[in-house]
């Protein structure tokens, strides 16, 4: 598992460390550990000797590791130049490491660089860029390198634009394709659409790890922990005590989300699927191996179940929700059932002791909610599962987990190919299936995002992707997930 923690926590642990240490120590260790990164991403491109380095200095201490970084490189014989962005607030002994060493100072962007470091800001960021730091990195695609390429660009701590604590890009920002952050992982490097502008993260040791006595503010699952987590049969196992799984899902108007669920149930760890809806006869037709019944209150014993995709909201549909959240059992609840609990219909229905799962994507959550989820996505997550006591699984690109207790947790394997009608219908059977199986909410909500979408990248090698596909490929990611 991977943790990244907030600012103020970094600051916390960042003063306790520096109490017991010289100052300037910190800055030494993330400046050693951001150069030998930077010279072995020169050593890919011709070596460190004669490359052009352009360093971006903003006036704080991120500055102050990029000057300390680029005074190293020019020692090794990179000819450094640093553009500073206000020449009157600089980290001064930075600066004089760096023409020390034998780089200068720049005023404008050179025509070349074979290699940019970006130290506008880091944690010490508030709000988007200012102008001046934002027209620059808007013009950061004019720059080539020796090849003639645009040069490897290294963030910093954090490419600089991002919102550090939500992951948020609020405007210009860096996009880097490196990027060396010190002491722990913050929230940006895993949630929101900065992750996908840290590129490569990379965590340079300064010794915070012991200080840092905060719980993290989101964490993400490795393969490794997924891994663990799933449930195997056993010698002793029989179908129903790996768990059955019911799913509420479908209408004669979405006979496909019955069948998408399905699919996703059947991939799953559960020993059996039942089948309850209007689509049973369909079902059992595409899936021989599920027993199927029109309606909840026929289906038989489940060990929990998945309801709502496709569902449709009339009153039979409110009728089998009801019905379920009568049980004594987790229940997930997607698409059309989190619709139905707009309203507060069911709110007493609602107050169970069993886990309650909700999955919503934006649109489902803004009717909940009463608001989108807004720049804060992890934020409103935990709001969402603090109000309803359920675990949220809020969809999109980094999928968050979040929990009544307040753990959050971002998913890293996310792809634009699972942006496909009928996607989060197999997500919704696969999330049954392990609850059915046993997983504590939190966790089956995290395996089965995390598994999602590797089936969404494996299917996608193929061509086009669809939900059928992604259904069909959660198996060979099994196979290899599980060994
Ligand atoms: N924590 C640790 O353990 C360690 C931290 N270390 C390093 O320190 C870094 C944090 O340094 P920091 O605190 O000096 O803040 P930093 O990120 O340089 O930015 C502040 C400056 O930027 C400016 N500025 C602000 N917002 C802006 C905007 N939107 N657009 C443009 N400018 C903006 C702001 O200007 P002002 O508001 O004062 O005018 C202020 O001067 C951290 O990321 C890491 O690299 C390591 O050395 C070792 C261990
Ligand atoms: N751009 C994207 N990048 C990554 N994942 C996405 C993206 N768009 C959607 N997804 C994922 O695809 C699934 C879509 O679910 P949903 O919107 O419920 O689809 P449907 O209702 O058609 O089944 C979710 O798991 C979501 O996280």
């Amino acid at each position: 598992m991977r943790q990244a923690w907030r600012v103020a926590d970094v600051r916390a642990a960042e003063q306790t460390l520096m109490a017991t240490l010289p100052e300037g120590t910190l800055m030494r260790r993330a400046a050693a550990g951001l150069a030998r990164r930077c010279a072995l991403l020169l050593g890919d491109t011709g070596g460190v000797y004669g490359a052009r380095v352009l360093l971006l200095v903003g006036s704080g201490d991120n500055g102050g590791d990029t000057l300390y970084a680029g005074a190293a490189l020019a020692a090794r014989g990179a000819q450094v130049r640093a553009l500073l962005l206000t020449p009157d607030r600089v980290h001064l002994a930075g600066l004089a490491a760096l023409r020390r060493s034998g780089g200068f100072t720049t005023t404008d962007l050179p025509a070349r660089a074979d290699l940019v470091l970006d130290g506008i800001v880091g944690i010490g960021a508030a709000g988007g860029l200012r102008p001046a730091a934002a027209a620059l990195v808007s013009r950061l695609g004019e720059l080539r390198g020796r090849t003639g390429q645009r040069p490897p660009v290294v963030a910093v701590d954090v490419p600089s634009g991002v919102a550090v604590d939500t992951g948020d890009v609020p405007g210009e920002a860096v996009t880097a394709d490196v990027t060396v952050t010190f002491g722990c992982l913050k929230p940006a490097h895993v949630a929101g659409p900065a992750a996908p502008r840290c590129g490569q993260v990379e965590l340079v040791d300064i010794g915070l790890g012991p200080v840092l006595v905060t719980d993290p503010a989101v964490r993400v699952a490795e393969a490794a922990d997924v891994a663990a987590w799933w449930p195997r049969p056993g010698a002793a196992s029989d179908k129903y005590t790996r768990g059955v799984v019911g799913l509420a899902t479908g209408s004669a108007r979405y006979p496909g989300a019955a069948l998408l669920s399905t699919a996703g149930a059947l991939a799953g760890p559960a020993g059996m699927v039942r089948y309850a809806g209007s689509a049973h006869r369909e079902v059992v037709r595409a899936h021989p191996s599920v027993v199927a019944a029109p309606r909840v209150g026929d289906a038989g014993r489940v060990q929990a179940w998945a309801c709502g995709s496709g569902l449709g909201t009339d009153h039979a549909a409110r009728t089998e929700l009801r019905s379920v959240l009568a049980t004594p059992l987790p229940v997930l609840l997607d698409a059309d059932a989190i619709t139905l609990l707009v309203g507060g219909e069911h709110a007493e229905d609602l107050r169970r002791d069993a886990p309650l799962v909700l999955t919503p994507h934006d649109g489902e959550f803004k009717r909940l909610a009463g608001e989108a989820p807004g720049a804060d996505r992890m934020g409103a997550a935990a709001r969402l599962a603090a109000w309803t006591n359920a675990v949220v699984l809020l969809k999109g690109d980094r999928t968050i987990v979040a929990s009544p207790g307040g753990e959050i947790w971002a998913n890293p394997t996310g792809t634009a190919a699972l942006a496909t009608a009928g996607s989060g219908d197999v997500l919704a059977g696969l999330l049954g299936s392990l609850l059915a199986a046993g997983v504590p909410a939190v966790r089956a909500a995290v395996a089965a995002a995390y598994v999602h979408g590797l089936a969404g990248r494996h299917a996608a090698l193929a061509g086009p992707v669809t939900a059928p596909d992604i259904a069909a490929a959660v198996r060979p990611v099994l196979a290899a997930l599980l060994g």
